[in-house]
């Protein structure tokens, strides 16, 4: 276990991904299926019409064993697509068998540009029903921590203001958790985590 301090927020990432980089390739999928056993159960998931995912890289926790049973249920599945053109932020593009896809700069399979372009084949993030966010860390307030790139944060600061808001689910391995992390000004508040082991919704103060 190597110490970092908490407000070392590189530091702590780096750590945090050597921690799910040691997860032999079963223990990834033994993971992968106790997630979506517990997606299953959430409300946010059930009610769900229109959702997004994303494809896994860098031995993130695996949320595609969920497709089939949204496909079954008749939801609608997006990606998050790189923005062109707009700095570290996202677009929700749907995603079936037919998709036609290329791998973006960081080596994540997505939409291909000329596909996602079209408005019929997305959807603002405020019309998602929930959005299944990967994580990096995260604590027993769910608060969260990602790549680092802040796509999510921009993509969903929306939510600061009134109107209609989608639930937004982080999944991580259990390895993910911390004890603590700092919260910023910017981080949008998660509805909960769910990870292998279990999930966790914020206590509400105040
Ligand atoms: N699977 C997946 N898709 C996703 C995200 C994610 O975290 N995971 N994103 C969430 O925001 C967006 C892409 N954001 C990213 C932000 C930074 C880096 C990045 O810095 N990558 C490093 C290598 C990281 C590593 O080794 O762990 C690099 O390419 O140098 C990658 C993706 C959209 N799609
Ligand atoms: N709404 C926003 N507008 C402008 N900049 C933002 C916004 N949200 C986050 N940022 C910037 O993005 C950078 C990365 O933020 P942070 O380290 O919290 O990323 P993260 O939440 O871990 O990453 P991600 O959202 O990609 O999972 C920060 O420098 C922050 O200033």
């Amino acid at each position: 276990m190597s110490l970092t301090s908490p407000n070392d927020k590189p530091a702590l990432r780096r750590e945090l991904k050597r921690r799910r980089r040691a997860l032999s390739a079963e223990q990834q999928r033994q993971a992968a299926l106790a997630l979506c056993q517990r997606l299953k159960q959430l409300p946010e998931i059930r009610r769900a019409k229109r959702i997004s995912l994303y494809l896994p890289v860098n031995s993130e926790i695996d949320p595609t064993p969920l497709i089939p049973w949204l496909r079954k249920r008749r939801v609608a599945i997006y990606l998050p697509v790189l923005r062109p053109f707009s700095a570290n932020s996202l677009w929700f593009v749907a995603y079936d068998a037919n998709t036609p896809m290329i791998h973006n700069r960081f080596g994540i399979a997505e939409p291909c540009p000329r596909f996602a372009v079209q408005r019929r084949h997305r959807l603002p993030a405020w019309a998602l029903d929930t959005l299944i966010v990967p994580l990096v860390g995260f604590d027993r307030q769910a608060n969260r921590m990602g790549m680092g790139g802040g796509f999510y944060d921009r993509s969903l600061s929306f939510m600061r203001h009134p109107g209609p808001a989608p639930a937004l689910i982080g999944v991580a391995h259990a390895c993910q958790q911390v004890a603590s992390l700092p919260v910023e000004p910017w981080d949008i508040p998660l509805t909960a985590v769910a990870s292998d082991t279990g999930v966790v919704r914020p206590i509400k103060t105040g």
